[in-house]
């Protein structure tokens, strides 16, 4: 038996479709144009390519697309005063700081400026506590297209044993909060577990957010899981570069009940679900009705 593949490509499309059809409406009926500012700073190239794809599907959903592209020598007081004028202008309604920053930058710092409201990603400590006390919040995008993928083939999580394997701010800790909002029973594992291998077999839902290049084979997994594979790792392989999950995909694929392929996979869906994001920011700050299904 062969798992099934979960399209992340397809599930991004349609996620995108919904959102392109709801600015549409509050454009005609609303007169508002939804606005997405991404600041990147510096040259990093993989950064460069990511928030170019981000304003391409900004503006194919009908969203206006603010970039701000600052040097790599750019002075924490020049970004916080770029922030304050983002959070002070009514056009622009999510603001999104790609990371990592430089390291004389402190990220901390950064993202805690930008006005809660406007936080996209979800990584503002009020997002962050908003989600861990079961409140309306802004969702990180990445776990927010894993629980949509995982709702949409497994109906209801309730009672299941998932294992997110990372404890990141940015995927491993917001995406336990949100499987244990589904009434999972939650395990997160980082490099000090013990027995990972033993721990991953457990797991109805297995998340692999680690940056490994596939270093979860396919005896890890219990036969059947729903597999989520959110590493994406640039590796060469027969004198090619390569874009590889954390999790060995051949021999996952023989075992699991599904899974996400990288790429494909959960990528193309955190690119989505910002545009989501950034619909339901600006329904928010109108008093609109929010997007349904959009939201966790
Ligand atoms: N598809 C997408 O849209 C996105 C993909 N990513 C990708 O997801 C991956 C993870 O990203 P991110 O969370 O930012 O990474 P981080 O490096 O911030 O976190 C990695 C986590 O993995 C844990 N870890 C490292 N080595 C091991 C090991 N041998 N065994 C068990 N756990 C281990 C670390 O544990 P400890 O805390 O103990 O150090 C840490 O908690 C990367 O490949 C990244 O590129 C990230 C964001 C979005
Ligand atoms: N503030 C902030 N928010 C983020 O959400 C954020 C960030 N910083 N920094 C970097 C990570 C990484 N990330 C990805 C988004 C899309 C793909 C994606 O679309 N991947 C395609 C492949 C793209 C390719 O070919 O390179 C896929 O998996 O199919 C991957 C990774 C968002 N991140």
């Amino acid at each position: 038996m062969s798992a099934k593949i979960i399209d992340g490509k397809a599930f991004a499309a349609n996620v995108r479709a919904q959102v392109a059809a709801h600015v549409a409406r509050l454009k005609e009926v609303n007169g508002l144009t939804p606005g997405l500012a991404v600041v990147l700073v510096g040259e990093d190239p993989a950064s460069q390519v990511y928030v170019k794809n981000k304003g391409i599907q900004t503006r194919e959903v009908g969203m206006n697309s603010y970039e701000h592209k600052l040097s790599a020598e750019t002075s924490e007081a020049d970004l916080l005063a770029l922030i304050a004028k983002l959070n002070a202008d009514p056009a622009v309604h999510g603001i999104l700081v790609q990371l990592p920053l430089p390291k004389h930058l402190d990220s901390d710092l950064v993202i805690n400026s930008i006005d809660p409201a406007k936080d996209v990603d979800g990584f503002h400590i009020s997002n962050v506590g908003l989600l861990g006390t079961g409140q309306k919040a802004m969702v990180p995008c990445t776990p927010l297209g894993c629980l949509m993928m995982l709702r949409d083939h497994l109906g209801s999580l309730s009672g299941l044993n998932a294992v997110v394997v990372g404890r990141s701010n940015i995927v491993g800790k917001p995406m336990a909060q949100l499987l244990l909002g589904d009434s999972c029973t939650v395990t997160i594992a980082h490099s000090r577990t013990k027995d990972l291998a033993e721990v991953c077999r457990r797991a109805d839902i297995l998340v692999a957010a680690v940056g490994r290049p596939e270093m979860i084979p396919g005896d890890w997994v219990k036969p059947g899981a729903t597999v989520i594979d959110v590493g994406i790792n640039r590796i060469e392989r027969d004198g090619k570069g390569k874009l590889v999950g954390d999790v060995h995909f051949e021999s996952a694929v023989a075992v699991a009940g599904a899974i996400t392929p990288v790429p494909g996979g959960v990528g193309p869906m955190t690119i989505a679900c910002l545009l989501a994001n950034t619909l339901t920011a600006c329904c928010r700050a109108h008093g609109l009705a929010e997007p349904e299904g959009l939201t966790a």
